[in-house]
C-alpha cells in the first residue's frame, strides 16, 4: 500500500491563498518544511470564514454574514474569529491524510494504477467517485469529535473572560472535551457524527469527480495538469461539494448544539423536518456564500500541494 499518498495529504492541508509553490516541482526536502509550516496557516486564515458560516447555520440573532461579521468583532474583537481553531489545527493533517489516501489507495484496489499511471490510464469517473465516497466515510470518523468541539467553541459568543463577567462554558477545547465527555459520556463526542459522515461520504465522491473531470478537460491526454489547471480544479472541486454538503452542514451543526440544553431534536430526521418547518426551505442553505468563499482557495492549494509533493517523489 503506498503510503506517499497519506504523507502527501498530511502536508498538504490548506495552504494559505496565493501562497506560491516553488516553479521547479522538485524542489529540495526544504519544500516540505515549507508546506508543513504553511498548512497552519491556510487554516488559520479559512476559520474565520468558517465560524461566520457555523453562527450562520445555528444561531438565529444575526440577520446575515455582514451583521454576524460586525456583532462578532464588536462583542468579542478580531479573536472572536479565531474560536474553536486549535483542535482542526492540530487535526487537519490527520484528516486529510486519511482522506487522500484511503481515496488514492482505494482508487488503486479499483483500478491496478498508481497516481502517476493514472495520467496515462485515466479511472472511470465511476471509480474515482466510489473511492472519493470511501476516503468521505472514513475520514468523517476521524473528523467527528475534533468538529464537534470546534463548533461548540465557535458558537460561544460570550466576549474574552474579564473580571466579573460570566465565564464561557469552555474554557479550551481540552476542557470543552472533557465537560462533554462527563455530561454527555464517551458517545457524546460523536454528536452529529451520523450527518456528518452522511454530510462528507457522497460529497467527497463528487470533490474528487469535479477535480479529475476539471483536469482532463483542460490537460491533452497522457499530460499532468498545469499549476493553473489544478488550482482552478481544486477551488471548483470545493465549491461544488459544498454546495451539495451544505443542507446536511446546517443539520450537522445544529445536531452538534442540541445536547448543550435540552435536547430540542429527537434525531437527523426530527431535525431537518423542524428546521424546514420553522424557518422555510432556505435554512439548508445558511452559510453557503461564506463557506464557497472559503472554500475555493483552501481546496485550490490543497490540491496544488498534494499534486506537487506527489510528483516530488515521482
Ligand atoms: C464537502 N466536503 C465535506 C468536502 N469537500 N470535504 C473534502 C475536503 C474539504 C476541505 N478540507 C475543506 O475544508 O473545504
Amino acid at each position: 500500500m503506498p503510503v506517499e499518498e497519506f504523507v502527501a495529504g498530511w502536508i498538504s492541508a490548506p495552504l494559505p491563498s496565493g501562497q506560491t509553490v516553488p516553479s521547479d516541482w522538485r524542489e529540495g526536502p526544504h519544500s516540505w518544511h515549507l508546506l508543513v509550516a504553511t498548512g497552519a496557516l491556510g487554516l488559520a486564515l479559512g476559520h474565520p470564514f468558517d465560524t461566520v458560516k457555523v453562527r450562520l447555520q445555528t444561531q438565529s440573532t444575526y440577520r446575515g454574514i455582514v451583521d454576524c461579521i460586525v456583532k462578532t468583532y464588536r462583542h468579542e474583537s478580531i479573536l472572536g474569529f479565531f474560536k474553536g481553531m486549535s483542535f482542526p489545527l492540530a487535526s487537519i493533517a490527520v484528516v486529510n491524510s486519511v482522506l487522500f489516501g484511503v481515496y488514492s489507495n482505494a482508487l488503486l484496489v479499483l483500478t491496478a494504477t498508481s497516481h502517476q499511471e493514472r495520467r496515462v490510464q485515466p479511472p472511470s469517473y465511476t471509480h474515482v467517485f466510489i473511492a472519493g465516497c470511501t476516503g468521505g466515510f472514513l475520514q468523517a470518523y476521524c473528523l467527528a469529535p475534533c468538529d464537534l468541539i470546534k463548533v461548540r467553541l465557535q458558537n460561544q459568543t460570550e466576549p474574552r473572560a474579564q473580571p466579573g463577567s460570566r465565564p464561557p462554558r469552555y474554557q479550551g477545547p481540552v476542557h470543552c472535551a472533557a465537560s462533554i465527555f462527563r455530561e454527555e459520556g464517551p458517545r457524546g463526542l460523536f454528536r452529529g457524527a451520523w450527518a456528518l459522515t452522511l454530510r462528507d461520504t457522497p460529497t467527497v465522491g463528487i470533490y474528487f469527480v469535479t477535480y479529475e473531470w476539471l483536469c482532463r478537460q483542460f490537460t491533452p491526454d497522457g499530460r499532468t495538469p498545469s499549476s493553473a489547471t489544478v488550482l482552478v480544479a481544486g477551488g471548483f472541486a470545493g465549491i461544488a461539494s459544498w454546495v451539495v454538503a451544505t443542507p446536511l452542514d446546517v443539520i450537522k451543526s445544529r445536531m452538534q448544539m442540541d445536547g448543550l440544553k435540552r435536547s430540542e431534536y429527537r434525531g437527523l430526521l426530527d431535525c431537518m423536518v423542524t428546521s424546514a418547518r420553522r424557518e422555510g426551505l432556505g435554512v439548508f442553505f445558511r452559510g453557503l456564500t461564506i463557506n464557497s468563499a472559503r472554500a475555493f482557495p483552501v481546496n485550490a492549494v490543497t490540491f496544488l500541494s498534494y499534486e506537487y509533493l506527489l510528483r516530488s517523489w515521482g
